[in-house]
């Protein structure tokens, strides 16, 4: 057998009390896509840190071609031919999209644009090169970190969680992508949490619990099933499901919404039409980058538009003027798509994160925070929604993708909202926490809350949803009830297939 590209033997890396990898030993083939699996905080992550030196090992080897080697940094290991896209983006906000792959690749801009084209549409990844990052959706945002890394020409890709944000027509491009780049002798380190991809890309799977490696398989091999068993240690829990209910009260109405972006290339919104009624799930599904996000920032009162005032009513008043503070006093609560930054700040604790939603909840008196009540609201939120971090002073920014969502997620419909809007509600979550959150959703449904959830998972809104509506460049299609629509005619409307064939 020929030697591996990369071997680890023994590595271990300790942040504080926590051994989040714990004598890690994997070899990864030439040309070959190698999923790493593993539940949300079991080290995936940290390992991968390690191999791209972002981080430096506590104890362990690295060869590389046969070669022991420090991998001390970023720079150091995209020397010796590993690139990395990172499950949180690197990219300067204010720069362009062609600005910030020239902080790392040499050439000139007009070189630089032209190849971001070529490739872009070589492997699927379309995006264009003049835009400001901060206008782009975080699937675009994905695009551009993957154009970037494949400009440094790696000999082993590193993809943490790259499909979580993909639409499905774009995950099975960047597949194709990915095995192209295998068939030219590039090899792939892929974490993901979506069994059935690993089973129909990956040559091999390595799982790690808890820090340790814990199987190392052939995927093909093993039906989802088993693998999720191998990974959580247990059976999967099923979806209750919901409850049939007559809808309540309208909680949520956009009427005729129009709405022209600031920023030259965010989408316009046109006449938005969506109602939602206290005890049913409405999801809005979509490829990203169609109206998304200028649509979250609308109905989060993050964007506010005075002119707009009557086109956004929630519980029955009107509120495009109110900015997102007064809307929560309303009964409103909202869990963003970017966990760090608008979901929580990363450089306070757990504790201090909970102030930010939900100072109402008899955490703060006359201005003075509670310490104790807000401490036992964290705890709260950790236990029950399985958040594993050593505890509340825990920093955000320490969590694990996934935990971190499961935090906000659980602080969120700890407020006990009238009206819950999700952003990508299991976005990066394992397969056990993200059935857990859709249980919760679905609870919070059968319990008279109006659900609002923009994903780009359809299989995810299908199992949750009463009803869907699909956006498509700034506009929203009337709504489908989920029980006489299929999953197919969901994707036709998400690319525009419906128009064109005049239904
Ligand atoms: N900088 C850090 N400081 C303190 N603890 C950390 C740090 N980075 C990671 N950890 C901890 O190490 C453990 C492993 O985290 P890691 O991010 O590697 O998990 P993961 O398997 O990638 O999870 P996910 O699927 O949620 O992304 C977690 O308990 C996490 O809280």
């Amino acid at each position: 057998m020929p030697a591996p590209l990369l071997s680890l033997r023994g590595l271990t890396k300790t942040y504080g009390t926590v051994r989040a990898n714990r004598g890690i030993d994997l070899d990864v083939a030439e040309g070959s896509i190698h999923a790493i699996l593993g539940e949300n905080g079991a080290g995936k992550s940290t390992l991968m840190k390690l191999i791209y030196g972002v981080e430096t090992p506590d104890a362990g080897e690295v060869i590389w071609r046969g070669h022991h080697v420090a991998l001390s940094s970023p720079a150091e290991a995209r020397r010796q031919g590993i690139g990395m896209v990172f499950q949180h983006f690197s990219l300067f906000e204010t720069l362009t999209v062609v600005e910030n792959i020239s902080l790392i690749v040499p050439g000139s801009k007009a070189e630089l644009t032209a190849r971001i084209r070529t490739l872009g549409q070589e492997y699927g990844l379309e995006v264009e090169p003049r835009a400001h990052v901060h206008a782009l959706s975080v699937g675009e945002r994905q695009r551009v970190e993957i154009i970037r890394c494949l400009m440094t020409d790696p000999k082993l890709l590193i993809l943490d969680e790259p499909t979580s944000v993909l639409p499905p027509q774009s995950v099975q491009r960047l597949f194709q992508t990915l095995t192209r780049l295998r068939d030219r002798g590039v090899s792939i380190l892929f974490i993901s949490h979506k069994l059935e991809e690993i089973r129909s890309i990956c040559d091999r799977a390595t799982i790690l619990r808890d820090g340790q490696v814990t199987g190392n398989i052939d995927p093909r091999e093993h039906d989802a099933h088993d693998l999720a068993r191998m990974m959580i240690g247990r059976d999967m829990p099923e979806t209750r499901p919901a409850v049939a209910r007559e809808p309540g009260e309208l909680r949520l109405e956009l009427a005729g919404l129009d709405h022209q972006p600031d920023d030259p290339f965010a989408q316009s919104l046109s006449g938005i039409n969506l109602q939602l009624r206290a005890g049913e799930i409405l999801g809005i599904a979509g490829v990203s980058g169609n109206g998304q996000g200028e649509l979250s920032r609308l109905i989060s009162g993050e964007t506010t538009d005075p002119a707009a005032s009557d086109q956004i009513r929630m519980m029955g008043q009107p509120v495009g003027h109110l900015n997102a503070a007064a809307r929560r006093k309303l009964g409103f609560a909202f869990v963003p798509e970017e966990r760090l930054g608008r979901g929580a700040v990363p450089e306070m604790s757990l504790a201090d994160n909970t102030l930010l939603t939900a100072h109402r909840q008899g955490l703060v008196r006359r201005g003075m925070i509670n310490r104790l009540r807000e401490a036992a609201f964290t705890a709260r939120c950790i236990a029950d929604y399985d958040v594993r971090t050593p505890g509340p002073q825990a920093e955000a920014g320490a969590l694990s993708g996934g935990n971190l969502q499961k935090f906000i997620v659980g602080r969120e419909i700890m407020l006990a909202p009238r009206l819950l809007f999700v952003s990508q509600p299991t976005w990066g979550v394992d397969i056990g926490a993200a059935s857990a959150i859709r249980r919760r959703l679905v609870d919070l449904r059968n319990d008279g809350v109006a659900v609002l959830i923009i994903s780009e998972e359809i299989e995810e809104l299908f199992e949750i949803c009463d009803r869907i509506q699909v956006i498509r460049e700034g506009r929203l299609s009337a709504a489908l009830q989920v029980s006489q629509t299929r999953v197919e005619d969901i994707g036709r409307y998400m690319i525009g297939a419906e128009e064109r064939a005049g239904v």
